[in-house]
């Protein structure tokens, strides 16, 4: 037929030479992979700037301009990244809880590369993903770092089921649904966008989930980021530090996977398998958009049951993890 789907090639930002699917179409190739629900589309921003971006994109569905190549060569490593870690991110939802694209339907994923100027940020903005360059002294592009493209697609998820309000207590558990998704999918650590530094000393990451407090708060750099509810920041910043607040989530999820001693209290951890169905469980049954970090433990605890019977060690490491982390 007029399109056709093929096999893509091209070096992503670390040289290595990546295999993606793409369509060829009056003898020109895309970034476009029909083989994934609906679609995974990446295309080129432009470099126009983050604020008119987000109005073109929102407004008017304007979400950047082809990304096209006379081989199925592609030669820029920033979209080559951004394909490649959406097709992961969405084959780890499909194949780990059986969902298709972010909304179920096998909605259309579209990410736009290069926003703005050396821009130091990613998002999910309501209808797509769009990612910064960095600015090349702290960040490298963020399309680099798969933990931060499966963070991007997962408030894409949230949104469709808890749609946890993105301030307060509630914008921590989105924030920290994203992180914990992230960190599963790129799972051979428990860091976040750790991939996205410029090396260096700083090359430590955004956040840990292992550590939290190994990494300074932006918001208090004589401090960690938090990892007990008596540390969680309590001014207006950050919408109320959902980007701080979500570590003290993010270190029970921690625990109840990996296990070990916090504040005085062990938790024996049940792996990254089980941890990660029972937050979809949580997050896609039981939170809803006020859910505060109590009625998150109370969701966890109750996934864990559904999923593994109500006096199993599973539900005890869940118990154990949030009384770790004070939060009751
Ligand atoms: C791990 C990805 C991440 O946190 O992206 C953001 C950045 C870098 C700045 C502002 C917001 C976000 C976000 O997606 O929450
Ligand atoms: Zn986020």
């Amino acid at each position: 037929n007029a399109i056709d789907q093929v096999q893509g090639t091209g070096k992503n930002l670390t040289g290595e030479v990546k295999t993606f699917e793409v369509a060829k179409k009056n003898g020109y190739y895309y970034l476009a992979d029909e083989t994934r629900g609906n679609g995974i589309n990446t295309v080129d921003a432009k470099h126009v700037n983050y604020i008119l971006f987000s109005l073109l994109s929102q407004l008017f569905g304007v979400t950047g301009l082809e990304i096209r190549e006379k081989s199925p060569t592609f030669t820029d490593p920033t979209a080559v990244d951004a394909h490649v870690n959406a097709e992961t991110v969405y084959d780890y939802y499909k194949k780990t809880f059986g969902l298709n694209s972010y909304d179920g339907k096998g909605a259309k994923i579209i990410s736009s590369v290069h926003v703005g100027k050396e821009w130091n940020n990613a998002a999910w903005n309501g209808k797509q993903m769009i990612y910064g360059d960095g600015d090349g002294e702290t960040f490298r592009p963020f399309s680099g770092a798969l933990d931060v493209i499966a963070h991007e697609l997962t408030h894409a998820v949230t949104e469709k089921t808890a749609n946890l309000d993105y301030q307060g207590e509630s914008g921590a558990l989105n924030e920290s649904m994203s992180d914990i998704m992230g960190a599963m999918v790129d799972r051979d650590d428990w860091e976040i966008g750790e991939d996205i530094y410029v090396q260096g000393e700083k090359a430590q990451g955004l956040r840990s989930l292992k550590d939290p407090a190994s990494i300074p708060n932006p918001l208090n750099p004589k401090e960690g980021y938090p990892d007990h509810y008596s540390k969680r920041y309590t001014g207006e910043e950050d919408n109320g530090g959902v980007h701080i607040n979500s570590s003290i989530n993010n270190k029970a999820a921690y625990l109840i996977s990996e296990g070990g001693t916090h504040y005085g209290v062990t938790t024996q951890g049940i792996g990254r398998e089980e941890t990660e169905q029972i937050y979809y469980r949580a997050l896609t049954k039981y939170l809803t958009a006020t859910s505060n970090f109590s009625a998150m433990r109370q969701a966890a605890i109750q996934a864990a049951r559904d999923l593994y019977g109500k006096d199993s060690k599973e539900v005890k490491a869940v118990e154990d993890a949030y009384q770790a982390v004070g939060v009751q």
